[in-house]
Protein backbone atom coordinates (compact mmCIF):
# COMPACT_ATOMS: atom_id res chain seq x y z
CA UNK A 1 0.00 0.00 0.00
CA UNK A 2 1.26 3.25 -0.96
CA UNK A 3 0.80 5.73 1.68
CA UNK A 4 2.26 8.94 0.42
CA UNK A 5 2.82 9.28 -3.38
CA UNK A 6 4.43 12.85 -4.59
CA UNK A 7 4.68 13.20 -8.49
CA UNK A 8 6.61 16.48 -9.89
CA UNK A 9 6.64 18.23 -6.52
CA UNK A 10 7.85 22.24 -6.09
CA UNK A 11 8.63 23.25 -2.23
CA UNK A 12 9.56 26.26 -1.09
CA UNK A 13 9.23 29.21 1.60
CA UNK A 14 7.05 32.49 0.20
CA UNK A 15 6.24 30.84 -3.21
CA UNK A 16 10.51 30.58 -4.06
CA UNK A 17 11.47 27.28 -5.14
CA UNK A 18 13.90 25.34 -3.44
CA UNK A 19 13.50 21.70 -4.61
CA UNK A 20 11.71 21.04 -7.90
CA UNK A 21 10.29 18.17 -9.78
CA UNK A 22 10.52 15.72 -6.70
CA UNK A 23 9.11 12.27 -6.85
CA UNK A 24 8.93 10.28 -4.01
CA UNK A 25 7.10 7.54 -2.77
CA UNK A 26 5.89 5.61 0.76
CA UNK A 27 4.90 2.50 0.88
CA UNK A 28 4.02 0.48 4.20
CA UNK A 29 6.54 -1.59 5.76
CA UNK A 30 9.21 0.18 4.07
CA UNK A 31 11.93 2.84 5.33
CA UNK A 32 13.09 5.78 3.02
CA UNK A 33 15.63 7.93 4.09
CA UNK A 34 16.65 11.76 2.90
CA UNK A 35 20.28 12.56 2.24
CA UNK A 36 21.45 16.08 1.23
CA UNK A 37 23.71 18.90 2.54
CA UNK A 38 22.27 21.32 4.93
CA UNK A 39 19.52 23.71 3.92
CA UNK A 40 19.45 21.85 0.83
CA UNK A 41 15.26 21.67 1.60
CA UNK A 42 14.84 18.16 3.86
CA UNK A 43 12.80 19.85 6.13
CA UNK A 44 10.70 21.50 3.86
CA UNK A 45 10.39 18.69 2.30
CA UNK A 46 8.57 17.40 5.65
CA UNK A 47 6.73 20.13 6.16
CA UNK A 48 4.93 20.24 2.57
CA UNK A 49 4.31 16.53 3.22
CA UNK A 50 2.69 17.00 6.34
CA UNK A 51 0.85 19.89 4.43
CA UNK A 52 2.23 22.81 6.77
CA UNK A 53 2.96 24.47 4.07
CA UNK A 54 1.59 23.63 0.53
CA UNK A 55 3.45 22.88 -2.71
CA UNK A 56 3.93 25.43 -5.42
CA UNK A 57 3.48 22.90 -8.15
CA UNK A 58 2.98 18.87 -8.87
CA UNK A 59 0.82 16.20 -6.49
CA UNK A 60 0.95 14.99 -3.15
CA UNK A 61 -1.45 12.48 -2.35
CA UNK A 62 -1.49 10.62 1.51
CA UNK A 63 -2.57 7.35 0.73
CA UNK A 64 -5.68 7.98 -1.39
CA UNK A 65 -6.16 11.21 -1.50
CA UNK A 66 -5.10 14.40 -2.48
CA UNK A 67 -3.44 16.68 0.73
CA UNK A 68 -5.32 19.39 -0.56
CA UNK A 69 -8.67 17.77 0.03
CA UNK A 70 -7.50 16.28 3.42
CA UNK A 71 -8.58 18.65 6.67
CA UNK A 72 -5.76 18.80 9.30
CA UNK A 73 -7.30 15.82 11.70
CA UNK A 74 -6.93 13.56 8.78
CA UNK A 75 -3.26 14.31 7.71
CA UNK A 76 -2.48 13.58 11.81
CA UNK A 77 -4.18 10.56 11.22
CA UNK A 78 -2.90 9.41 8.43
CA UNK A 79 0.87 10.64 9.07
CA UNK A 80 2.82 11.18 12.62
CA UNK A 81 5.68 14.14 12.39
CA UNK A 82 8.76 13.80 14.88
CA UNK A 83 10.12 17.70 14.25
CA UNK A 84 13.76 18.18 15.61
CA UNK A 85 13.71 18.17 19.34
CA UNK A 86 15.81 21.70 19.30
CA UNK A 87 12.61 23.27 17.30
CA UNK A 88 9.90 22.56 20.58
CA UNK A 89 10.22 24.94 23.58
CA UNK A 90 7.02 23.13 24.55
CA UNK A 91 5.71 23.87 28.57
CA UNK A 92 4.12 21.25 28.88
CA UNK A 93 5.29 17.76 30.72
CA UNK A 94 6.58 14.82 28.55
CA UNK A 95 3.36 12.94 29.26
CA UNK A 96 1.18 15.88 27.90
CA UNK A 97 3.09 16.18 24.95
CA UNK A 98 3.17 12.47 24.24
CA UNK A 99 -1.10 12.43 25.12
CA UNK A 100 -0.89 14.51 22.59
CA UNK A 101 -0.10 12.58 19.75
CA UNK A 102 -3.88 10.64 20.46
CA UNK A 103 -5.78 14.18 19.97
CA UNK A 104 -5.82 13.36 16.72
CA UNK A 105 -8.16 10.25 16.95
CA UNK A 106 -10.14 12.00 19.37
CA UNK A 107 -13.37 14.11 18.25
CA UNK A 108 -12.58 17.78 18.62
CA UNK A 109 -14.67 18.38 22.25
CA UNK A 110 -13.35 15.30 23.53
CA UNK A 111 -10.89 14.06 26.18
CA UNK A 112 -8.69 11.49 26.20
CA UNK A 113 -9.51 8.36 27.23
CA UNK A 114 -8.15 5.97 29.66
CA UNK A 115 -6.94 3.63 26.74
CA UNK A 116 -5.61 6.99 25.29
CA UNK A 117 -3.21 7.21 28.80
CA UNK A 118 -2.64 3.57 28.45
CA UNK A 119 -1.18 3.98 24.50
CA UNK A 120 0.31 7.02 25.32
CA UNK A 121 2.48 5.30 28.58
CA UNK A 122 3.36 2.33 26.51
CA UNK A 123 4.61 4.29 23.89
CA UNK A 124 7.15 6.07 26.83
CA UNK A 125 7.59 2.56 28.46
CA UNK A 126 8.58 1.34 25.18
CA UNK A 127 11.13 4.30 24.31
CA UNK A 128 12.31 3.39 27.72
CA UNK A 129 11.31 7.05 28.94
CA UNK A 130 8.44 6.09 31.26
CA UNK A 131 10.55 7.90 34.28
CA UNK A 132 10.75 11.05 32.44
CA UNK A 133 6.61 11.40 32.25
CA UNK A 134 6.24 14.04 35.14
CA UNK A 135 9.17 16.33 33.91
CA UNK A 136 8.99 19.85 32.35
CA UNK A 137 9.57 19.17 28.47
CA UNK A 138 11.89 22.64 28.52
CA UNK A 139 14.04 21.40 31.35
CA UNK A 140 14.86 18.31 29.61
CA UNK A 141 18.00 17.86 27.46
CA UNK A 142 17.82 17.96 23.73
CA UNK A 143 18.24 13.81 23.66
CA UNK A 144 15.43 13.20 26.50
CA UNK A 145 13.26 15.28 24.63
CA UNK A 146 13.62 13.87 20.91
CA UNK A 147 12.84 10.76 22.79
CA UNK A 148 9.55 12.17 23.75
CA UNK A 149 8.70 13.24 20.23
CA UNK A 150 9.40 10.23 19.38
CA UNK A 151 6.58 8.24 21.88
CA UNK A 152 4.32 11.31 20.75
CA UNK A 153 4.25 10.09 17.29
CA UNK A 154 3.78 6.54 18.05
CA UNK A 155 1.00 7.07 20.55
CA UNK A 156 -0.18 8.94 17.42
CA UNK A 157 -0.97 5.16 15.97
CA UNK A 158 -0.85 6.66 12.26
CA UNK A 159 0.32 3.96 9.53
CA UNK A 160 3.23 6.86 7.97
CA UNK A 161 6.13 8.25 10.33
CA UNK A 162 8.00 11.38 8.97
CA UNK A 163 11.00 11.93 11.03
CA UNK A 164 12.93 14.68 11.00
CA UNK A 165 16.63 13.76 11.86
CA UNK A 166 15.60 11.59 14.62
CA UNK A 167 18.86 10.60 16.54
CA UNK A 168 20.62 13.92 16.20
CA UNK A 169 20.93 14.63 19.86
CA UNK A 170 21.12 10.73 21.01
CA UNK A 171 23.57 8.94 22.57
CA UNK A 172 25.25 5.42 21.41
CA UNK A 173 22.69 3.15 22.94
CA UNK A 174 18.88 5.25 22.16
CA UNK A 175 20.16 6.00 18.88
CA UNK A 176 20.74 2.51 18.69
CA UNK A 177 17.80 1.97 20.51
CA UNK A 178 15.66 4.34 17.48
CA UNK A 179 17.35 2.46 14.67
CA UNK A 180 15.98 -1.06 16.02
CA UNK A 181 12.58 1.13 16.63
CA UNK A 182 12.53 2.46 13.16
CA UNK A 183 13.17 -1.59 11.80
CA UNK A 184 10.94 -2.74 14.02
CA UNK A 185 7.60 -0.61 12.83
CA UNK A 186 8.84 -0.85 9.13
CA UNK A 187 8.32 -4.96 10.23
CA UNK A 188 5.29 -4.27 11.44
CA UNK A 189 3.87 -2.76 8.34
CA UNK A 190 4.57 1.16 9.13
CA UNK A 191 6.30 3.32 6.16
CA UNK A 192 8.61 5.50 7.43
CA UNK A 193 10.68 8.56 6.22
CA UNK A 194 13.51 9.91 7.67
CA UNK A 195 16.24 12.29 7.20
CA UNK A 196 19.74 11.56 8.79
CA UNK A 197 23.42 13.44 7.94
CA UNK A 198 24.56 9.96 8.86
CA UNK A 199 25.00 8.23 5.57
CA UNK A 200 25.95 4.87 7.23
CA UNK A 201 22.59 5.34 9.15
CA UNK A 202 21.09 5.39 5.70
CA UNK A 203 22.51 2.67 4.95
CA UNK A 204 21.62 0.63 7.74
CA UNK A 205 18.27 1.58 8.07
CA UNK A 206 16.75 2.29 4.94
CA UNK A 207 14.73 0.35 2.17
CA UNK A 208 15.40 3.25 -0.47
CA UNK A 209 17.11 6.53 0.03
CA UNK A 210 16.43 9.72 -1.83
CA UNK A 211 19.26 12.31 -2.32
CA UNK A 212 18.33 15.79 -2.61
CA UNK A 213 20.94 18.26 -4.06
CA UNK A 214 20.32 21.59 -4.82
CA UNK A 215 17.66 22.29 -7.08
CA UNK A 216 15.81 18.61 -6.67
CA UNK A 217 16.34 15.03 -6.64
CA UNK A 218 20.24 13.60 -7.71
CA UNK A 219 19.06 10.16 -7.09
CA UNK A 220 16.99 7.71 -5.78
CA UNK A 221 16.32 4.24 -5.10
CA UNK A 222 17.76 0.80 -3.25
CA UNK A 223 20.76 1.41 -0.93
CA UNK A 224 22.95 -0.57 -2.54
CA UNK A 225 22.50 0.77 -6.16
CA UNK A 226 22.24 4.45 -5.34
CA UNK A 227 24.19 5.26 -2.39
CA UNK A 228 27.46 4.77 -4.82
CA UNK A 229 31.03 6.78 -3.95
CA UNK A 230 30.36 8.79 -7.00
CA UNK A 231 27.04 10.05 -6.17
CA UNK A 232 27.81 10.82 -2.20
CA UNK A 233 31.03 12.86 -3.69
CA UNK A 234 28.54 14.91 -6.23
CA UNK A 235 26.07 14.90 -3.02
CA UNK A 236 28.01 16.74 -0.62
CA UNK A 237 30.45 18.66 -3.21
CA UNK A 238 33.41 16.39 -1.31
CA UNK A 239 35.22 13.59 -1.77
CA UNK A 240 33.52 10.36 -0.49
CA UNK A 241 34.66 6.43 -0.31
CA UNK A 242 32.40 3.83 0.43
CA UNK A 243 34.00 1.09 1.75
CA UNK A 244 32.06 -2.82 2.96
CA UNK A 245 32.85 -3.58 6.72
CA UNK A 246 33.84 -6.94 7.50
CA UNK A 247 30.40 -8.09 8.80
CA UNK A 248 28.55 -6.15 5.72
CA UNK A 249 27.76 -3.43 6.77
CA UNK A 250 28.55 -0.01 4.28
CA UNK A 251 30.82 3.05 6.17
CA UNK A 252 30.81 6.31 3.85
CA UNK A 253 34.42 8.31 5.11
CA UNK A 254 34.70 11.91 3.51
CA UNK A 255 38.30 11.66 2.48
CA UNK A 256 40.75 14.41 3.52
CA UNK A 257 40.24 17.79 0.99
CA UNK A 258 37.97 21.01 1.53
CA UNK A 259 35.54 21.64 -1.21
CA UNK A 260 35.86 24.40 -2.57
CA UNK A 261 32.74 26.69 -4.10
CA UNK A 262 33.14 26.80 -7.79
N1 LIG B 1 10.38 29.65 7.22
C1 LIG B 1 11.25 29.85 6.25
N2 LIG B 1 11.15 30.93 5.43
C2 LIG B 1 12.02 31.16 4.43
N3 LIG B 1 13.05 30.36 4.15
C3 LIG B 1 13.22 29.26 4.92
C4 LIG B 1 12.34 28.96 6.01
N4 LIG B 1 12.76 27.81 6.60
C5 LIG B 1 13.85 27.41 5.91
N5 LIG B 1 14.13 28.28 4.91
C6 LIG B 1 15.22 28.17 3.92
O1 LIG B 1 14.90 27.05 3.09
C7 LIG B 1 16.09 26.35 2.76
C8 LIG B 1 15.92 24.89 3.15
O2 LIG B 1 15.85 24.77 4.56
P1 LIG B 1 15.54 23.39 5.26
O3 LIG B 1 15.41 23.66 6.72
O4 LIG B 1 14.41 22.74 4.55
O5 LIG B 1 16.89 22.59 4.93
P2 LIG B 1 17.41 21.18 5.50
O6 LIG B 1 17.82 20.39 4.30
O7 LIG B 1 16.40 20.56 6.40
O8 LIG B 1 18.68 21.66 6.30
P3 LIG B 1 19.51 21.01 7.55
O9 LIG B 1 20.13 19.73 7.04
O10 LIG B 1 20.54 22.06 7.82
O11 LIG B 1 18.54 20.80 8.69
C9 LIG B 1 17.24 27.03 3.48
O12 LIG B 1 17.87 27.89 2.56
C10 LIG B 1 16.56 27.85 4.55
O13 LIG B 1 17.29 29.00 4.83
Amino acid sequence: MTLIEARGLAIGHGGQPILKGVDLSLRAGKVLCLLGPNGVGKTTLFRTLLGLIPALSGTLALGEEPITRLPRHRIAAHLAYVPQAQDLPFAYVAQDIVLMGRSAALGPYSSPSAQDVQLAQAAMQRLGIAHLGARDMTRLSGGQRQMVLIARALAQGAPAIVMDEPTASLDLANRRRIGDLIRVLAGEGKGIILSTHDPDQAAELADEVLLLGPGGVLASGPVQQTMTASALSTLYGTPIRRETLSEGAIHFRALPGLPSDD
